[in-house]
């Protein structure tokens, strides 16, 4: 499986932080057997396809409908009209902050799919459901609810612990191992061992240079969603390096 190593650049970036992308590109056209990707802001994506067209661009979520009165949305048909070949949906914040639920998440993705976008599905448990010894629980429930049964070989599951995000901590290597494993398992069971197997779960959360190399070479980790270190070429670059 050819790892997938994707950048969220959140509600950061700018024209400016584009020529970040320069050096990006020509890191992964070193690096062909891995696959790279960027998620700027809606309002930078088409500038970031014009600049590198070879990098996979993506958004950080669309919006169910096609279309509509949904004032500040993205459809992801607009997303691919922009150039976008991928769609992150699900990510904690947006799960926190404009309060999506599992079945808005599954709905999202099933646009993105419809809109031939290859698309990361983020789940994660909280510190709270760590603590009790309910991650496995919680990321299997999330799974369950956001996972379209029509998914197939465009689907990416990343795997962020949402108190890894931001915060400098992850998991060890061994529990990244064990979660990866229960998200393969459980998606064998919704959507049968052959699609399951296709499926990239990339783990995410406080990865950079210095531990990527070791939570990649875990079993089924087959990439990883980079956040703040994806921002510059050079926290960035020695990441897809790791994945080679
Ligand atoms: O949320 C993340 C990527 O989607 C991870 O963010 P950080 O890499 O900044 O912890």
């Amino acid at each position: 499986m050819t790892p997938l190593i994707a950048g969220n650049w959140k509600m950061n970036g700018s024209r400016a932080a584009l020529a970040e992308l320069d050096a990006i590109a020509a890191a992964a056209a070193a690096t062909p057997g891995v696959e790279v990707a960027i998620c700027p802001p809606f309002t930078l994506i088409e500038r970031a396809v014009a600049r590198q067209p070879g990098l996979l661009i993506g958004g950080q979520d669309c919006h169910a409908e096609p279309h509509g009165a949904f004032t500040g949305a993205v459809s992801a048909a607009m997303l691919a009209e922009a150039g976008a070949r991928l769609a992150i949906v699900g990510h904690s914040e947006r799960r926190r902050d404009q309060h999506e639920t599992d079945a808005m998440v599954c709905a999202k993705a099933e646009a993105a799919m419809g809109a031939g976008l290859m698309t990361i599905i983020c789940v994660g448990e909280t510190e709270a459901a760590r603590a009790d010894g309910g991650t496995e629980a919680m990321v299997a429930r999330q799974l369950r609810g956001s996972v379209p049964h029509s998914a197939g070989d465009h689907l990416v599951i990343a795997y962020e612990p949402i108190w890894a995000i931001g915060s400098g901590q992850t998991p060890t290597v061994e529990e990244v191992a064990g979660v990866h494993a229960l998200i393969r398992r459980s998606l064998a069971g919704l959507l049968g061992e052959t699609r399951a197997a296709m499926v990239r779960i990339l783990y995410g959360g406080s990865v950079n240079a210095h531990n990527a190399a070791a939570l990649l070479a875990a079993p089924h980790v087959d990439g990883a969603l980079v956040g703040s270190a994806s921002l510059t070429a050079a926290d960035f670059v020695p990441i897809i390096e790791a994945a080679a």
